[in-house]
């Protein structure tokens, strides 16, 4: 088989010298001889030498029929592309020094060749939607002064300047960002699709300067919109979701460049195309993870890492519990429980594609690189563990509801759950009795929105047709995520510690990932609730499970899988 091996390899394979059999994505073709066209079936690692791979075992069914061979004889280590994604968040690009800072620390791993995500400057975000709402009511005369508007447009131009970039790589998006005010504030008017569009400059304009600031630096950088490689969602404006062409779509474009003009891509986190629309989407807030192990997934990267503010995922969230600490070791399902009961570190999707690409995630600070950081893998040793984290959802609405109907009726719960679907509501906690259900609902339906009462009166009056219906306001969710092998103690502790401040438990729920023990309390107690039970899981001593652990440094994650 005549075949341009180390192209070949690249294309298909940059980096996968640390798992002994490689199994190929079939839509990728092997470049080879003229008149011969071969699509690869299986590839085997031969010999592994250091660290580049020494011969190649390929496998292709072709037009002559199946055929093998060693075909790789030496691949050099110039000839593999990427080693990881690293994704950036919003508190660590926010500024000049902040870029600065996020380029060096990129460039002191030379042995990476990353690809970068990134997010939008600081608070931009924010921002960018307060802009949207002001444009609706503020009349066009007045739409080019909106604060918000202002902020981002100084934020944008005092960091190009800093930097020393061409104030051009993002002179167009401001203007053009101003215009798109001006029509919503002359349309009156801001759809989840306007909405989408509006949010994307901020991506765009953080990526551009990214790539500008590592070109003056001297090093080959490449920006990326994500909506432009690949990155195919559904029409779910605001809150959409991947589609599985996502992947091979993005593979190729980024193995592509790779090969004819190798680069670091800096890429727009949170960014998708709708399928049908075409428009721009975002992926919830928080997106940019999402984006981050889509890509991991994608091109099979041995390590996804997620740069954050923070030590790593914390026992609690700081802003409530300031002594919680960094959890060392987290599996996929307990962070993507975790994240979906509410810990904002992780969106609540990312973990998906991890998951099911089995590469581990790092979740490391880029305030404090050599903190060691959370490393997420599929699985962990448990037999030291108890409870990993807690984690506090406000503002959640209850329902309490008891059938009409007499006891053994079937068909009550099915009846029940017909009616969310119905009205697109998802459902986060349930318990059930053989007459009554106890269920808490989404409050923002997965981050997107509020539900409006208007809907709610709806859901109260199509279950009451079946049911006596309580509908109960603000309660939170506190989730206990761990070892539920372990639940007798985990509860046995936790409500000592609940009986002690008096509080009553409305409900409780252990899910069947097993992973998270969920209690319902008042929004006005859940607060003290967290620190009271944090204190007796992590900062007692005893029951802290997180003693004696160590993290491998970065490079040994294989050892793990
Ligand atoms: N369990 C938790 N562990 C770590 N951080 C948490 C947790 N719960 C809430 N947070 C908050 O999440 C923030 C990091 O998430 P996020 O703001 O999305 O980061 P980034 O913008 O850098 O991606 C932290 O600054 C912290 O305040
Ligand atoms: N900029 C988007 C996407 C994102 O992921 O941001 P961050 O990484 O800063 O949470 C947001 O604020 O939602």
């Amino acid at each position: 088989m005549a075949m341009q091996l180390g192209s070949c390899i690249k294309t298909i394979f940059p980096e996968s010298t640390t798992r002994k059999t490689l199994h190929c994505q079939s839509t990728l073709l092997l470049p080879c001889r003229i008149g011969y066209t071969a699509r690869v079936s299986h590839i085997s690692l031969v010999r592994k030498v250091s660290s580049s791979i020494d011969a190649i075992r390929v496998s292709c069914c072709s037009n002559n029929g199946s055929e093998s061979g060693v075909v790789a004889e030496k691949v050099e280590e110039t000839e593999k592309s990427y080693t990881c994604v690293m994704k950036f968040g919003g508190s660590s690009v926010a500024n000049a020094v902040r870029i600065r800072e996020v380029a060096n620390l990129i460039l002191s791993f030379p042995q990476e060749r990353p690809i970068i995500v990134l997010s939008a400057m600081g608070k931009t975000t924010n921002r960018l939607l307060l802009a949207g709402e002001k444009a609706v009511s503020c009349g066009v005369t007045n739409a080019d002064s909106i604060d918000e508007l202002s902020d981002i447009k100084d934020l944008h131009l005092r960091t190009v300047e800093e930097l020393g970039v061409d104030r051009n790589v993002i002179a167009k998006h401001l203007e053009e960002l101003e215009q798109l005010l001006k029509g919503v504030a002359m349309m009156k008017e801001l759809t989840p699709r306007t909405q989408d569009y509006l949010v994307s400059f901020g991506e765009c304009m953080s990526t551009r300067i990214f790539a500008a600031y590592l070109n003056t630096l001297g090093v080959r950088a490449r920006q990326y919109d994500a909506f432009e490689i690949g990155f195919i969602t559904t029409d779910d404006f605001t809150n959409a979701d991947i589609l599985e062409a996502t992947y091979p779509a993005v593979a190729k474009r980024l193995h592509g460049d790779w090969v004819s003009d190798p680069a670091i891509p800096i890429i727009t986190g949170f960014l998708g195309k709708a399928r049908k629309s075409c428009a721009v989407t975002t992926l919830g807030r928080g997106g940019s993870d999402l984006t981050a192990t889509t890509i991991g997934k994608a091109l099979g990267l041995p390590e996804i890492q997620v740069w954050k503010d923070v030590d790593g995922v914390l026992t609690c969230d700081p802003n409530l519990c300031p002594q919680a600490e960094p959890v060392p070791f987290l599996t996929f399902d307990e962070a993507a429980e975790l994240a979906y009961f509410g810990a904002q570190v992780l969106h609540p999707q990312s973990m998906r594609p991890a998951r099911e690409g089995d590469i581990p995630v790092r979740v490391k600070n880029s305030y404090n690189p050599k903190a060691p950081g959370t490393l997420i893998t599929k699985t962990r040793d448990m037999s030291k563990a108890l409870l990993t984290s807690i984690v506090l959802k406000r503002n959640v609405t209850m329902l309490d509801i008891v059938s009409t109907r007499m006891l053994g009726q079937f068909g009550f719960l099915a009846k029940v759950f017909s009616i969310f679907e119905d009205l697109g509501i998802s459902v986060d906690v349930v318990a059930t009795s053989e007459v009554s259900i106890s269920l808490t609902l989404d409050p923002s339906k997965l981050w997107s929105r509020e539900l409006i009462q208007q809907e709610l009166d709806y859901v109260v009056e199509e279950l009451e047709k079946i049911s006596v219906v309580n509908l109960l306001k603000n309660r939170s969710i506190i989730s206990l995520i761990g070892n539920v092998q372990m639940s007798s103690l985990i509860l046995e502790k936790a409500f000592q510690v609940l009986r002690t401040l008096g509080v009553t438990v409305q409900m409780i729920s252990q899910g069947a990932s097993k992973v998270n023990i969920s209690l319902v309390v008042n929004d006005s107690e859940a607060e003290q609730c967290v620190r009271a039970l944090h204190k007796t899981f992590f900062e007692c001593g005893e029951l802290s499970e997180l003693k004696n652990e160590r993290i491998p440094e970065n490079g040994s994650v294989s050892a793990l899988s």
